[in-house]
């Protein structure tokens, strides 16, 4: 029950549903005991004795018992369905939120599958418990001990032999439950490894299709299949021995009342209708003793999978505000950046960066080159504070970043990831992202800086095209200059770009950074580009290698230093020098 003490403060607000569902569910069953004692009046006051005329009576009284209590029934489904639809929307939210508050380093390992099936099926399973387990299981205790009650005030000796097999029953109960539990834990592990699956083949078809892998990823769905096939067959073989060893049970507690009671009857010592009553009452026990099966299964299914749902909602956030931290205000920001000897290794791996000291004075434009690995994306990561160094510190205007508060951190930073993603809604509702109230005017202006405006006027819908999934629909570069857009239309005061123009053509991206120099003048950008046209006007370029800055200086400076600024800059331009005549010429004809 620690997972329902954990999943408290969820339902106890609902408490009053949640009373007025048991209370119902109470009364029905109490009114269900006015039957075998309408049977008991039937057999000895009407029918042995022959005074027909109180059957009118009988049945009316039959009735009105069956009626108050579907009425009393009906109230018992409506309160506990409100209760667990209340429920769930607040475990909705809270896991929505924490996902939300998850820092990058959950998200470098999560599944988005097993995300999906925590919030969808697990979550469904918790709301059945708590609508309507939580009240069947009480309801059940309840009809054992009124039953028993009933029972032992006709006869208790008759009472305690056919009650001789119980504790057998409620052993075969328990045991079951014991071994169904993890069944049902692996059950949702292998769901979720299906959906996993599923979720990675959708995202990937491109690749997928691309290297004729199809049947490579049939394959291993079908393992996944097979292994949830596996998980049912395994459980249905614990509830296919669970029943027939609850039948035997329950017909040898008939067959012992029918042996004990009929002798009782014979020698006198119970009447006819106390017999019959007896009878009927003692289902009223067994009935619940078979549905501890089922809710026994509901109850652990939910268990299971409320433990999934703490697991999430438990998860430790790693970067989380300071108590009381700064917020910035916007107007006196200047967007002095530096770093101060930062080292950072992420979790159990070598350094990405090492004694990295960078100063982006207001309005700097610093350029990071370097080979795939180097570390510059992590530099941009602890900027905006994706995970928390140990090592050295990150300032803002000479304030630890560690004290500012995120949000207003990252508010004031704009970054065009290396991958693009774009939400599968309009151009406009794209660009418009980051800002809440933005006028037409904003956008289009921001658009026209990315050199964006041109391509989308021409598509069919304009700004009112919807993108499909992740921008697909569109060309890299096109999503880059969305991206760029969604960016400026922020108007940050550090801007970062992580490599976010190499999918577009050379005299594009020189538009581009024609339009940057006049929009950025007086804020900080940081240039992560393998190309150094991308990186020539910066006012200073950092050359990483392995997590070092191993050169750093202005274009000019560094092309003449012997070291891979130089290399690099040998291998683009200085066999191809086509190409820097390309790019002058591309210069000049945007300054024009
Ligand atoms: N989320 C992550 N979790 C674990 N390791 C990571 C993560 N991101 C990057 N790394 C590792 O940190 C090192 C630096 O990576 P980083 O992304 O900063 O390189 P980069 O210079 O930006 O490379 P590229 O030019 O290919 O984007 C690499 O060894 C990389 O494998």
């Amino acid at each position: 029950m620690d997972v329902f003490r954990q999943l408290k403060p969820f339902y106890w607000v609902e408490r009053r549903s949640l009373i007025a569902s048991i209370a119902f569910l109470i009364c029905a069953t109490a009114l269900g005991l006015v039957y075998p004692n309408l049977l008991r009046v039937l057999i000895d006051k009407v029918i042995v004795p022959k005074t027909f005329e109180w059957v009118p009576a009988l049945s009316l009284a039959v009735v009105g018992v069956v009626s108050l209590k579907g009425g009393l029934q009906f109230l018992h489904g409506f309160f506990g369905g409100r209760l667990g639809n209340r429920v769930a929307f607040r475990l909705r939210n809270a896991c929505y939120t924490k996902l939300q508050s998850l820092s990058f380093q959950y998200y470098d390992t999560a599944k988005t599958g097993d995300l999906m099936s925590r919030l969808t099926a697990d979550l469904e399973a918790v709301r059945n418990f708590i609508a309507f387990g939580f009240a069947q299981i009480f309801n059940m205790f309840l009809m054992i001990i009124f039953g028993a009650a009933m029972m032992f005030s006709i006869h208790w000796q008759l009472t305690l032999i056919t009650l001789v097999t119980m504790p057998v029953l409620v052993f075969v109960a328990l045991r079951f439950e014991k071994l169904i539990h993890p069944a049902f834990r692996e059950m949702r592990q292998a769901m979720s490894h299906l959906t996993t699956a599923v979720q990675e083949n959708i995202t990937g078809v491109r690749t997928v299709k691309s290297f004729a892998r199809e049947s490579f990823e049939m394959d291993k769905f079908s393992t996944r299949s097979a292994a949830y096939k596996q998980n049912q067959i395994a459980a249905s073989g614990l509830w296919g021995r669970f029943f027939p060893v609850m039948e035997l049970l329950a017909s040898v507690c008939a067959v012992i009342l029918l042996v004990a009671g009929g002798t009782l009857v014979i020698r006198g010592s119970i009447t006819l209708g106390e017999m019959v009553a007896f009878f009927s009452m003692l289902w009223y026990i067994i009935n619940p003793m078979w549905a501890m099966g089922f809710l026994i299964n509901n109850y652990t299914q939910s268990k299971a999978s409320g433990e999934r749902l703490l697991e999430l909602l438990n998860e430790y956030v790693h970067v989380k505000d300071v108590e009381s931290p700064t917020i910035l205000d916007e107007s006196k920001i200047e967007g002095h950046v530096q770093f101060h000897n930062v080292t950072f290794n992420y979790a159990d791996k070598a350094p990405a960066l090492t004694n990295v000291d960078i100063d982006a004075k207001p309005g700097m434009v610093i350029g990071m080159l370097g080979g795939t690995g180097s570390g510059k994306s992590t530099v941009i990561q602890l900027l905006m504070r994706a995970y928390n160094i140990k090592t050295g510190k990150i300032t803002l205007d000479g304030e630890d970043i560690r004290n500012l508060s995120i949000e207003s951190l990252r508010s004031q930073i704009a970054t065009v990831f290396q991958e693009t993603f774009l939400f599968s809604c309009s151009i406009r509702d794209n660009i418009a992202y980051a800002i809440k109230d933005v006028t037409m005017d904003q956008i289009i202006e921001a658009a026209k800086l990315a050199k964006a405006h041109d391509f989308i006027m021409e598509l069919p819908e304009g700004y009112d095209t919807i993108v499909g999934e992740r921008g697909m629909g569109l060309s890299g570069g096109q999503k880059q200059r969305i991206a760029i857009a969604r960016a400026l239309i922020k108007n940050p005061r550090i801007l970062i770009l992580d490599d976010a123009t190499s999918a577009v053509d050379m005299e594009t991206e020189h538009e581009i950074q024609a339009g940057f120099s006049e929009l950025m003048a007086g804020r900080t950008t940081f240039i992560i580009a393998h190309r150094i046209s991308s990186l020539r006007h910066a006012d200073e370029i950092l050359v990483f290698d392995n997590g070092h800055v191993v050169q750093r200086g202005k274009h000019e400076q560094l092309v003449k230093e012997a070291g891979p600024y130089q290399d690099t800059y040998n291998i683009q331009y200085a066999d191809r020098p086509s190409v820097a005549t390309a790019e002058l010429a591309a210069e000049r004809r945007v300054a024009q």
